[in-house]
């Protein structure tokens, strides 16, 4: 299998890197063309939409699996062109392009396409109703794909950490090496998700076939606030010998830490579709976290 890795340096993509090797020959693009180990990879830059059907049809891979995107929640409400191009506009195109030549196409997309007000988690169909431009612009993304006529997979996903690149597990370890006392949201309701179960989850549904499009909730099971995740990352980091001191974390309300960008205060996914049509097991949150950090015996991940 020819495969196209588009934003190899992420969080995902990263653990895609890993997790697709096996399945076949796989062609990998950064924003700078070189990835994080050094290794030169071709160049494509979504904020270039017109660039991008050219690099799919020359590479003229089987599968093209997108883990690129725009990604900064705040900064996306001050750059909302940008944020459009990078996650609806290019995907469009990806997709577009998948059509011409038969590729399929396998995408991310978040949980912040749902406003929170739900009462039990949410499932593929439940209205969307974005609160930021992050959120609306990776809504605009699904919508495009959706429209290509290309076949597709979408894997909603959410509280996406690893050990990896930018997240809150990392934001969490450094501020731990700073601080006494962290604050942390406990009214915003999520499933934490590993990078690595959802490249793992991928490539399982790449070595299976994938003979149907549609949109899919990958998620960890199970349901916490960012304070009980923080709590959970202090625990475990702390018993691996991770943290040099523990600090206290305290919870606090969505208003006692305002951001540029609404979150939604319950986003947990109903992941039974994916579950169901790929005959897959996931595992929850809590046991997923135990084992993305290194343990004193070495690295699990
Ligand atoms: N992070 C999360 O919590 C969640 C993520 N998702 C979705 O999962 C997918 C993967 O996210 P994740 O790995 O966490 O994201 P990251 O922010 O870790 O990585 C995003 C990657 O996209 C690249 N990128 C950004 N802008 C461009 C551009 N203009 N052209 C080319 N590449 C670009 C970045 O490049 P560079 O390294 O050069 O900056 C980076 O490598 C995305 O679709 C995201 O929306 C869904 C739910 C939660
Ligand atoms: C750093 C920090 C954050 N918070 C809050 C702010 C926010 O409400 C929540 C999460 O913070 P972050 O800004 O790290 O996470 P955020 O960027 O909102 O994460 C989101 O990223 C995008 C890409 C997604 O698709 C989502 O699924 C989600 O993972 O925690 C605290 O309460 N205390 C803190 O010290």
């Amino acid at each position: 299998m020819r495969l196209l890795l588009i934003g190899g340096n992420g969080q995902v993509g990263h653990e895609l890197r890993r997790a697709l090797a096996p399945l076949g020959d796989v062609v990998v693009t950064t924003r700078d063309g070189l990835l994080s180990d050094r290794v030169p990879s071709e160049n494509l830059d979504l904020a270039q939409p017109p660039a991008v059907a050219d690099l799919v049809e020359r590479v003229a891979p089987d599968v093209v699996v997108n883990a690129a995107a725009y990604t900064a929640v705040d900064r996306a409400e001050d750059e909302p062109g940008l944020a459009h191009r990078v996650n609806a506009e290019s995907p469009g195109r990806i997709a577009e392009a998948c059509k011409r030549i038969g590729a399929k196409l396998v995408h991310y997309s978040t949980d912040y396409v749902f406003d929170g007000q739900g009462l039990r988690p949410y499932r593929e169909d439940d209205p969307t109703a974005p609160l930021g431009v992050y959120g609306a612009s990776k809504l605009a993304g699904e919508e495009s794909i959706g429209g290509s006529g290309a076949q597709h997979v979408i894997l909603r996903t959410a509280w996406v950490y690893g050990l990896h690149g930018s997240n809150f597990l990392r934001t969490m370890l450094r501020l731990a090496g700073e601080r006494d006392e962290l604050r942390v949201v406990a009214d915003q309701i999520g499933s934490p998700t590993p990078a690595w179960l959802i490249a793992d989850v991928t490539a399982a549904l790449l070595r299976g076939g994938i003979d149907t499009s549609g949109v899919f909730h990958l998620v960890a099971g199970g349901q916490t606030s960012w304070h009980g995740f923080a709590e959970a990352i202090m625990h475990d980091a702390g018993k691996a010998g991770l943290l040099t001191r523990e600090p206290r974390v305290l919870p606090i309300t969505t208003s006692e830490f305002p951001t540029r960008a609404a979150r939604p205060a319950y986003s947990v996914l109903d992941t039974a579709r994916l579950v169901e049509q790929f005959q897959l097991e996931l595992p929850d949150w809590r046991s997923a976290l135990a084992a993305t950090l290194p343990t004193t015996a070495g690295c699990t991940r």
